[in-house]
């Protein structure tokens, strides 16, 4: 059997990323090539930790080397990853890849259980995760994290305060729930609380992360466009619930994102609440909501459905005790899985395709 380096990297070109479609050795995601007498050992580096086409890609890795060079070649791959961004030359937070905004038309429609979910399930993959939690009407990350009663610290860096964010079951947090009470949090409305997002944004410790959530409150609003103006958000996540009220609302919130003057990509539309599932009954689903809503959204405007959370008592229960239901096995974390990698994969399709987005400035 005689073959060296270039003819691994000539197979490997014909194998293509298959949501970037592009070939893995241009894309650089092939290194660490070592060649043996009969073997060959490399590393593939995928755009996300939750990547939903490793295996596939790994077999097709495989059949390109059998196929085009040597069918008795042992080929021993190791996966590793690089999470993309748009992002390195943004003025404020350079180091978070990708900052992604959660927004739903309607009130109540989960969008805070999704996001505290969608966060977990991304760092159980083993990302880099933060949220800011910039929901003035009803900050519940505090609740759904069981840290309502700690404080964020703050620590001097040249001479400025910098918030040093919690962390919990791997995610670092801020909400404007630590800054007002709940029952209080609605007087930061308007520009306090707008002040308030910058802060979490420009004098926060975030490191270095892959995905930012932040959890903006229902409707369009003044905290919308403050996030708009101040940092390049890389996409938006619109959350729904099946009805046709939420439904028309999350067609309002998709239209802002889309206005040419905010140009934020959308990266999916999330169906919460699609199905009711018994607990005691997992494989049958009730529409108690309806059927077809978010489908039907996603068509309308072209934009993917990237998961339907079905109703579920313990999710609530979940929400309510402070330990998100992602953490528990069973039909809810495959939900909740299977949408961060949906996330992870339109972020990096995003990355791939459409320049950074730019801030937004208003003239008035
Ligand atoms: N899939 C689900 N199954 C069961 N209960 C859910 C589900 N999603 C959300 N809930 C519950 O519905 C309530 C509202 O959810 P949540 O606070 O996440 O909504 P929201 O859209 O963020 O609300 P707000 O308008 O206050 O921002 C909570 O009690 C939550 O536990």
């Amino acid at each position: 059997m005689k073959f060296d380096k270039s003819d691994i990297i000539k197979a490997l070109s014909t194998v293509d990323d298959p949501d970037i479609k592009k070939d893995l050795v241009s894309l650089n995601m092939i290194q660490d090539i070592e060649v043996f007498s009969d073997a060959v050992k490399f590393t593939v580096v995928l755009t996300t930790p939750a990547c939903p086409l490793k295996e596939l890609i790994r077999k097709n890795c495989v059949d390109a080397i059998h196929e085009l060079v040597n069918p008795d070649i042992k080929v021993d791959i190791q996966m590793s990853s690089n999470v993309t961004t748009t992002r390195n030359s943004a003025p404020l937070l350079p180091n978070v890849k990708n900052i992604i905004a959660v927004a739903s038309g309607k009130g109540g429609v989960g969008k805070s259980t999704v996001t505290s979910n969608l966060a977990v399930a991304l760092a159980q993959e083993g990302a880099k995760v933060g949220i800011i939690d910039a929901d003035i009407y009803g900050p519940s990350v505090p609740t759904m994290f069981n840290c309502e009663h700690e404080q964020p610290s703050v620590k001097q860096v040249n001479g400025k305060n910098i918030i040093v964010p919690l962390e919990q079951y791997g995610v670092k947090l801020i909400s404007i729930g630590f800054l007002a009470p709940a029952d209080n949090a609605v007087v930061w409305r308007g520009p306090m609380a707008s002040s308030a997002l910058k802060q979490f944004i420009g004098d926060t410790d975030w490191g270095e992360l892959d995905y930012l959530l932040i959890d903006l409150p229902p409707g369009t609003s003044d905290i919308h466009l403050t996030l708009v103006q101040t940092v390049p958000v890389t996409g938006a996540v619109i959350v729904t619930t099946p009805q046709k009220v939420a439904l028309a609302d999350a067609k309002k919130g998709l239209t802002m994102f889309r206005q040419p003057q905010i140009n934020v990509p959308i990266l999916g539309i999330v169906e919460n609440m699609a199905y009711f599932t018994p607990e005691e009954l997992p494989d049958n689903k009730y529409y108690i909501f309806g059927e077809g809503g978010g489908q039907n959204l996603s068509d309308k405007f072209d934009v993917p459905l990237i998961g339907q959370i079905p109703i579920v008592q313990s999710i609530r229960e979940s929400g309510d005790n402070g330990y998100p239901a992602v953490l528990k096995e069973g039909k809810t974390k495959e939900a909740f899985t299977a949408l961060a990698e949906s996330v992870a994969r339109q972020v990096a399709i995003r990355n791939a395709t459409v320049k950074e987005t730019k801030t937004v400035e208003f003239k008035v």
